[in-house]
């Protein structure tokens, strides 16, 4: 994968990208979160979603029952079981969205031109001149000359399913609109948004926290979703409610920066939270199309330097009814990997689309191709000058592991861990060869009963680039003396070979515990 490795910064032979890619085990370095939903539920298309490279299988609890969504995850453990595709769930918040309810579910035609009422009253039928909506303040936040936005599925930029309109006028609660473009709204609801306008609803609404109490505590959520974050005080908010819901205590909190307000609140967002989903959906609207690219790079820079997961959603809207995708949307997805991304969200396409196993692959193929190019080699000396010295003893342990993966030409790290820090901090450094992470269970108790750590921190690596977890024997104690140590690395090197990603003569990278101190050995297969 590395032997022929190619620098966009230095001339490429043109003939090079011509030539196939050689196949792989891991079908990608970067990582794809599948929503799943109507067309992406059964145990056979979950099965071939896992098998194409899905590692994240996402929930979003803006729409659908709670049954509903129950009855997908179950389906979703039978095929982890059948196809032993490790994948995390995600659940992602319904959050301050303001929605038009359409309970008839008749398609609603609105016409360029003519004037249509957004009413609070949500008994009311909604019609091609009244649209009922979940929010009774949109009269007080908004004034005259506002441009609103209503779509389907969030803000696909298709014409004929999405409409913008201009606020002419208030009216009580009720707020009077001139339409912009003819459109023809179908389904049960819509998402409305009104351009860099502050939404007086807490981030973690009361629905959000029955269902994460309820659907979120029954299925051990790895990652909550948090939509609209806005503030830093909105993720501990989030961290205070699940430190009190057993063992959600370990979920980790992923920011959806998806409006101006979460942009201007980045930096102290990202300490607190646990990894940023760039919500470009929503975002994409609230920013001047001209200025995304912008928040794009900056907002990855920023994840890459702090070490956390950066998520990237929207990249091949045209998939959700094509076999292909645009080129521009192509280009996108092998850009997000450039920048630095650890993740691909895919929306739209998997969970309504018709095509949503091919996308995943399309996806996986183009990140695979981006990965071969992308300057590990000046990202590496960035981050170590900007994160100084002195460095953390394990931060240097786990820079100097990937500089030395990369100098032996070893095909692949092993990184034996608990907490999973270890592994995420080698990630950090973008080795440019997969990392087996090995996360070796420790006992715990809550004084109730004994249990043991370690599959919340391996499904957490699924959406970290690079990282594959295995999650060793709880028969083996985390106590690393040198014999559990080698027979836990004996079982990750016949892991790998199976797998196919090691070979005889192979050179890899181990980075251990021996005794209290942290080494990183290079070992050489013979056969
Ligand atoms: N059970 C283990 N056996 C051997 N080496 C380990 C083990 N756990 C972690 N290491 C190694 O110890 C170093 C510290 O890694 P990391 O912070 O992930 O350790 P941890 O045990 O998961 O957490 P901590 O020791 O901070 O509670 C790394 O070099 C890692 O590879
Ligand atoms: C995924 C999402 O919520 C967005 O892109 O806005
Ligand atoms: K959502
Ligand atoms: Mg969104």
């Amino acid at each position: 994968m590395h032997s022929n490795h190619l620098l966009l910064e230095e001339p490429v032979r043109m003939a090079s990208v011509l030539e196939p890619s050689k196949p792989s085990y891991f079908p990608a370095m970067t990582k794809i979160v599948g929503t799943l939903g109507p067309k992406s539920r059964s145990v056979e298309i979950i099965s071939d979603c896992l098998k194409a490279g899905m590692s994240v299988a996402r929930f979003d609890f803006s729409w659908g029952e709670t049954e509903f969504h129950q009855e997908t995850v179950e389906n979703l453990k039978i095929a982890i079981r059948s196809t032993k595709n490790l994948c995390a769930v995600m659940l992602d918040t319904g959050g301050p969205e303001l929605q038009v309810v359409n309970k008839t579910e008749h398609p609603i035609s609105l016409e360029a031109d003519s004037l249509v009422v957004l009413t609070p009253d949500q008994n009311k039928e909604a019609t091609s001149n009244l649209l009922p909506i979940n929010f009774g303040g949109l009269s007080k936040a908004v004034k005259a000359g506002d441009t609103i936005f209503i779509g389907q599925y969030l803000f696909t930029g298709s014409e004929t399913t999405s409409v913008w309109l201009e606020v002419t006028e208030m009216n009580e609660e009720d707020v009077v609109c001139l339409i912009k473009n003819s459109a023809t709204l179908s389904g049960p609801l819509y998402t409305l948004h009104v351009s860099q306008i502050r939404i007086d609803l807490p981030t973690l609404t009361d629905k959000d926290k029955e269902v994460i109490s309820t659907w979120g505590v029954r299925n051990n959520i790895d990652f909550l979703s948090l939509s609209y974050t806005r503030h830093a005080e909105d993720v501990r908010h989030a961290r205070d409610f699940l430190s009190k819901l057993g063992d959600l205590n370990q979920t980790q909190i992923f920011a959806k920066i998806e409006n101006i307000e979460g942009l201007t609140h980045f930096d102290e967002i990202l300490q607190e939270a646990d990894g940023v989903i760039l919500s470009r959906g929503n975002l994409g609207i609230d920013l001047p199309p001209e200025k995304v690219f912008l928040f794009q790079k900056a907002a990855v820079y920023k994840c890459n330097m702090a070490g956390k997961p950066a998520v990237v959603t929207r990249v091949v809207d045209s998939m959700t009814d094509n076999l292909r995708p645009t080129r521009a949307e192509a280009t996108d997805v092998a850009n997000a990997v450039l920048d630095g991304s650890d993740a691909i969200l895919l929306g739209a396409e998997t969970l309504r689309g018709l095509y949503p196993v091919e996308t995943i692959s399309i996806v996986g193929k183009i990140c695979a191709e981006a990965e071969k190019v992308y300057n590990q080699d000046l990202y590496f000396k960035r981050t170590v000058k900007y994160v100084g010295e002195p460095m953390t003893h394990l931060e240097s342990i786990a820079s100097a592991a990937v500089r030395a993966a990369i100098k032996v030409k070893a095909s692949v790290i092993i990184c034996l861990t608990s907490s999973g820090r270890a592994a995420r901090l080698i990630s950090k450094y973008r080795p440019t060869m997969p990392v087996i992470s090995v996360v070796i269970p420790r006992l715990k108790t809550n004084q109730v009963r004994w249990t043991f750590t370690g599959a919340f921190e391996a499904r957490q690596s699924l959406i970290v680039r690079g990282l594959f977890p295995m999650l060793a024997d709880p028969q083996h104690p985390a106590e690393s003396t040198s014999a559990t140590n080698e027979s836990v690395l004996k079982v990750a090197l016949d892991h790998g070979k199976a797998a196919g990603v090691i070979k005889s003569h192979d050179r890899i990278v181990v980075c251990q515990k021996v005794g209290d101190a942290s080494v990183v050995k290079i070992i050489e297969l013979e056969d």
